[in-house]
């Protein structure tokens, strides 16, 4: 480990996020009464732009009248590019209650996207005498966003998450494509005549995993768009849980147990965590740093791995 020791990311589940338009109050029961760690209210891009103040009055009011249960609730603002968002934070920090935990910053594209709205922020908590300090969450799906992504992850104390978001990533990079998330057709390489997949998403989202580690934040995948494609959901999330990423985000209520049962560590992998550290500790009270776990070299590096599969199903047994 570097002298600089990397600093743990918010110990909390975030294994789904599941998102909502703020202008279609009807489902804010519905996403409350489901089994989603994080709720998104959207003011962004699923919110038509005559609709923004009358989705605004309806998450303000759900934030206070309906009960979230012990979700971490947040609401996604439009972006700095628009005239709308310094009034979505303004509005939610002076009108909304306490229960709100988390602002979401769309298209972040670099440090000062994220030092703007946290000033806000600060300014209108003291304003208000706020006794909850409001978390920061962001999204990176621009050509900027990713070119800065350390700086971002770096840009706040209040940063606690940082999702991929597949779609304005694609438009952003110029991506021949219309689909959010996923295999792409295109995207193969050939051998002995035979197509094999690649993944398209893989640099963004090991860049981003990599940031957020470093500045302890957790990385979470965005969207998957064909809600029909329950494998393909399936399939996506199994790699970003494998590349280090803790969760994924549903845009329809299918999706959340799809996310969660990815992004919980089956028994299985519990039993094997603790069996190695088990086996560990017995190495090193004979004096071994290294010692042989099913037939496979299990060693110190081997301990801190199964410690982050062993700290997942303790919080999730909370
Ligand atoms: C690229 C991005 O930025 S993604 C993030 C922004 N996008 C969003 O927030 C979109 C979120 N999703 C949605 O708006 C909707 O799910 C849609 C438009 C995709 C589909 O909506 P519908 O056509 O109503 O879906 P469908 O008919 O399958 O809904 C089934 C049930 O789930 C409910 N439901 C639909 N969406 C949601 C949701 N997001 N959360 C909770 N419940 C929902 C419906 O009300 C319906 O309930 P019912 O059985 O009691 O009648
Ligand atoms: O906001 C999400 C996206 O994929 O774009
Ligand atoms: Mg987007």
């Amino acid at each position: 480990m570097s002298f600089r020791l990397q600093p743990p990311a918010p110990a909390r589940l975030n294994r789904c996020q599941l998102f909502g338009p703020g202008s279609r109050p009807a489902i804010f029961e519905k996403m409350a009464g489901s089994v989603a760690d994080v709720i998104n209210l959207d003011l962004e891009d699923s919110v038509p732009p005559d609709d923004k103040p009358q989705a605004r009055q309806n998450i303000i009011q759900a934030i206070g009248d309906i009960d979230w249960g012990n979700k971490t609730l947040s609401v996604r603002i439009n972006g700095l590019d628009t005239p709308f968002w310094y009034r979505d934070v303004v509005d939610l920090l002076e009108q909304a209650g306490e229960r709100l935990d988390q602002i979401m910053i769309p298209k972040v594209g670099c440090a000062a996207d994220v030092y703007a709205v946290d000033a806000l922020v600060t300014a209108v908590e003291a304003a208000k005498g706020r006794a909850k300090r409001i978390s920061l969450e962001v999204i990176i799906e621009s050509a900027a966003g990713i070119a800065h992504v350390e700086e971002i992850a770096a840009s706040s104390p209040r940063l606690q998450a940082m999702s991929l978001g597949a779609a304005d990533f694609a438009a952003s990079m110029g991506m021949a494509t219309t689909g959010i998330g996923g295999t792409q057709e295109d995207y193969y390489m050939l051998h002995g005549g035979a197509r094999h997949w690649s993944d398209p998403w893989h640099w963004a989202q090991t860049a981003i995993v990599a940031a957020c580690r470093t500045h302890g934040v957790l990385p979470v995948d965005g969207p998957f768009g064909d809600f029909s494609d329950d494998e393909g959901f399936r399939a996506q999330a199994r790699r970003s849980a494998t590349l280090g990423m803790v969760g994924k985000w549903a845009i329809h209520p299918k999706q959340v147990a799809l996310a969660n049962e990815v992004f919980s560590p089956s028994d299985k992998a519990v039993t094997e965590a603790r069996e190695i550290l088990a086996a560990m500790d017995a190495a090193q009270k004979s004096g071994a740093g290294a010692t042989v776990y099913n037939g496979r070299l299990v060693d110190i590096a081997s301990i801190r791995q199964a410690q982050v599969i062993v700290r997942q199903a303790e919080l999730i047994s909370v």
